[in-house]
C-alpha cells in the first residue's frame, strides 16, 4: 500500500483516474484526469516507475459509509512510450512477399517511431510461414532479443493447404514463445483473398505489421521491467 493510496483512503471525496483519450492502436496516448466523487467506489491511479513501466493500484470502498476499505491490487503493464535500448528480431516469410514486405516496412516504421535503434533490429527471412516457428524459437532462446516479431501472409487457395500453413504458423509462433521464454508476436495475415491482405498491409485496414510491432514493444517492456526472474 503506497503512501499516496493511504492518503486518498482517508478522504471522503475519492479522486478517480479516468482515461480521457485512448485508442487501441495508440495506447501510449492515454491521458489521465482526477475527478472527485462524493460516493466513489473506486480509486485508480497510475504510478510511473522510471523508464517504461507503470503500476496501477485500485482501492475500493465497498460500504460507501466513509470508512475506507483498501484492497490494493497491483497491475503490471508494459510501456509503449519508448523502446530505446530494447532489441528485436523480425522473422519474415518470403512467400507472398508483395504483402510481407509492406508488413515489414510498417513494423520498421513503428520501431523507428518508438526510438528503437536500427542496430538493435535483426531481420531474418524464411521461405514461408511454415518455417517461422523454428527460427523464432532459435532466436528467442539465444537471449539476444527482448521480443521476436513474426511476419507472414497466408492466402487461401483451392485446397486445404491454407489450413495446414495457418495452423503451423500459429502453433509455431506460440510454441516459440512458450519454449524460449521470449515474447514471440503473431504478425501473420490469414486471408481469403489477396485484396484482404493488401488492405491489411498498408491499405484501408491499416498495417498489421505496424500494429504488431507495437505489441512487441509492449511485451518487451513488460518482460524487461516486471517479469524478470
Ligand atoms: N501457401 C503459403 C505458404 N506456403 C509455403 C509454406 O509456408 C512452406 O514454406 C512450404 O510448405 C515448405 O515448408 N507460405 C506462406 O507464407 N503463405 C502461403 O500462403
Ligand atoms: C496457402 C494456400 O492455400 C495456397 O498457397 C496453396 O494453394 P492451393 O490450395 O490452391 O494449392
Amino acid at each position: 500500500m503506497s503512501a499516496s493510496a493511504l492518503a486518498f483512503g482517508q478522504c471522503n471525496r475519492v479522486p478517480r483516474a479516468t482515461i480521457l483519450n485512448s485508442t487501441q492502436s495508440q495506447p501510449h496516448r492515454q491521458l489521465f484526469s482526477l475527478s472527485f466523487q462524493r460516493q466513489s467506489v473506486t480509486l485508480s491511479f497510475t504510478q510511473f516507475l522510471g523508464f517504461g513501466s507503470s503500476i496501477e493500484r485500485h482501492c475500493k470502498d465497498q460500504n460507501g459509509s466513509g470508512s475506507f476499505r483498501t484492497d490494493a491490487v497491483r497491475e503490471l503493464t508494459g510501456s509503449v512510450i519508448s523502446a530505446k535500448g530494447h532489441r528485436f528480431a523480425i522473422v519474415v516469410a518470403r512467400f507472398n512477399d508483395l504483402i510481407t514486405k509492406k508488413l515489414l516496412e510498417g513494423a520498421l516504421d513503428t520501431f523507428k517511431n518508438y526510438s528503437v535503434r536500427e542496430e538493435d533490429i535483426d531481420v531474418v527471412w524464411v521461405p514461408g510461414c511454415f518455417e517461422i516457428g523454428v527460427v523464432a524459437q532459435h532466436l528467442g532462446k539465444s537471449q539476444k532479443y527482448h521480443a521476436i516479431l513474426c511476419i507472414g501472409a497466408v492466402i487461401r487457395g483451392d485446397t486445404s493447404h491454407y489450413d495446414a500453413v495457418v495452423n503451423a504458423a500459429t502453433s509455431g509462433v506460440l510454441s516459440a514463445g512458450l519454449n524460449s521464454g521470449t515474447p514471440c508476436i503473431f504478425g501473420v495475415l490469414t486471408c481469403d483473398t489477396l485484396e484482404q491482405a493488401f488492405n491489411r498491409a498498408g491499405g484501408k485496414s491499416g498495417n498489421k505489421g505496424a500494429e504488431t510491432a507495437l505489441t512487441a514493444i509492449e511485451m518487451a517492456s513488460l518482460f524487461e521491467h516486471h517479469l524478470k526472474p
